[in-house]
């Protein structure tokens, strides 16, 4: 991993269908073999990747994503986050599209990758782990366990405990 906590990258979508029928027009180009991006005509953008709308997910995940996955394992902290507006493609990015044309998100390939390593790291160190998943949503200032669905509507509460472990009303 490199040593520097946070690490930016931007995904530039492809246009779709409708938008193409719209004759909506591509402004945010990525500069070809770099991690910048133009803005209209003259204004550019560095990050830490770009990716263009030919990208692939794997390559999205296997860059930005997988040493994360990796450092792990080591007892590091991780965290992946997504902003844009609305319809710029978070949902595509984390959770996938068409699972058979391999479109599975960032989700989707690091709960796979934990267990692949689990299990590596089992066999050759006898290490044993249990794997814990919460899935909440944050919208409109609720939050909803969607992992439970009989109480979706309940009000949750994030907390953090003394030694700094947060969680949500159901754990503290
Ligand atoms: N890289 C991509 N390749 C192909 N289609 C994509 C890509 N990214 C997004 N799309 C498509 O663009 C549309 C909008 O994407 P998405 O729903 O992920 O946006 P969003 O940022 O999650 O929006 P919202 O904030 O409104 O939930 C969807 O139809 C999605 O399938």
């Amino acid at each position: 991993m490199s040593e520097v906590c946070v690490r930016v990258a931007v995904r530039v979508r492809p246009l779709l269908p409708k938008e193409v029928l719209h004759h909506h027009e591509v402004c945010v180009r990525v500069v070809p073999g770099s991690a910048r991006v133009m803005l209209g005509p003259d204004r550019l953008f560095a990050f830490d990747h770009a990716f263009g709308p030919t990208a692939s997910q794997d390559e999205v995940y296997e860059s930005g994503v997988r040493p994360l996955v990796e450092s792990l394992l080591d007892g590091y902290n991780a965290t992946v986050f997504c902003y844009g507006q609305t319809g710029s493609g978070k949902t595509y990015t984390l959770g996938g599209g068409n699972q058979g044309l391999n479109e599975g998100g960032i989700v989707d390939r690091v709960a796979q990758d934990v267990f692949l390593l689990l299990e590596k790291r089992k066999r050759s160190d006898g290490v044993k782990a249990s794997v814990q998943v919460s899935y909440l949503e944050l919208h409109r200032e609720e939050l909803r366990d969607l992992l439970e669905l009989q109480t979706v509507h309940k009000e949750l509460h994030i907390r953090e405990d003394e030694k700094g472990n947060t969680g949500n009303g159901k754990i503290f």
